[in-house]
């Protein structure tokens, strides 16, 4: 899943798109999605629409209409064709202030709207030297499941991004993430066993097309959540074939 984060112009949403059909193609077991601005979903729409590349959203305002200034609903992207909706990115978090409650409300709305929540955990630099990465990506899913309840995550994605990863160049080492994923598994498995089987779980931070095929080897790492390299169509391209 690529998250194209605050960039693009039509033009480069139109190449890029069109550069990713062909190994998209290529690998039909692999799901891809795109995450382009709001304002470049209509767009993509069209021109996705003979491909399997599905399309998601950035984020979701978590009312579905009203007197909210420059917010977007998740029902409003359902006219969009849009399937997935990134919850909780740790940009939102820190840059926007969004509290684990907010991204609980976020993840709701989304699946009100029949479409699929990506719920984005993950710790900060400073978390993970104090060695407390399991609490707080505990701390994340548990907000979500007092709101929702655990079945919620029958539709649902969980990408596990360290923010010390993302956009610095440091990737988790797929040992490290492998060992997040797991913990994140076996914490769901016991809520509900066959939630956590069946679950995917994206590994996001600094992904490359050299760096995917080892995280992708790991048992519980299921696919990537991409910035940078998403907007490279080569690195992108590299990254879904290391997936088939
Ligand atoms: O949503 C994507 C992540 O924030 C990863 O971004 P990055 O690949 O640029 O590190």
């Amino acid at each position: 899943m690529g998250n194209w984060k605050l960039n693009g112009s039509k033009t480069m949403v139109a190449d890029l798109i069109k550069a990713l059909k062909a190994p998209a193609t290529e690998c039909p077991a692999v799901a891809v999605a795109v995450c382009p601005p709001v304002l470049f979903l209509g767009q993509a729409q069209t021109l996705l629409a003979d491909s399997s590349i599905a399309l998601g959203a950035q984020d979701a305002d978590l009312n579905s209409e009203g007197a909210f200034t420059g917010e977007n609903s998740a029902i409003m992207y359902t006219e969009f064709d849009v399937q997935y909706v990134l919850v909780g990115h740790s940009e939102r978090r820190t840059l926007h202030n969004e509290a684990d409650a907010t991204v609980a409300a976020k993840f709701a709305a989304v699946q009100r709207a029949g479409l699929t929540p990506v719920l984005c955990i993950g710790e900060t630099d400073a978390q993970f030297e104090a060695n407390d990465t399991q609490a707080v990506v505990q701390r994340q899913l548990q907000a979500v499941i007092d709101h929702c309840g655990i079945e919620a995550f029958n539709n649902a994605v969980i990408a596990y991004e360290p923010v010390w990863a993302i956009g610095t160049g440091k990737t988790a080492t797929p040992e490290i993430a492998q060992n997040v994923h797991a913990a994140i598994r076996t914490f769901l498995a016991g809520l509900d066993a066959a939630i956590a089987a069946k679950i995917q779980i994206l590994y996001g931070g600094s992904v490359k097309g050299a760096s995917a095929a080892g995280l992708f080897a790991m048992a519980d790492i299921d696919g990537a959540l991409v910035g940078g390299a998403a907007l490279i169509a080569d690195e992108f391209a590299a990254i879904i074939r290391a997936g088939a």
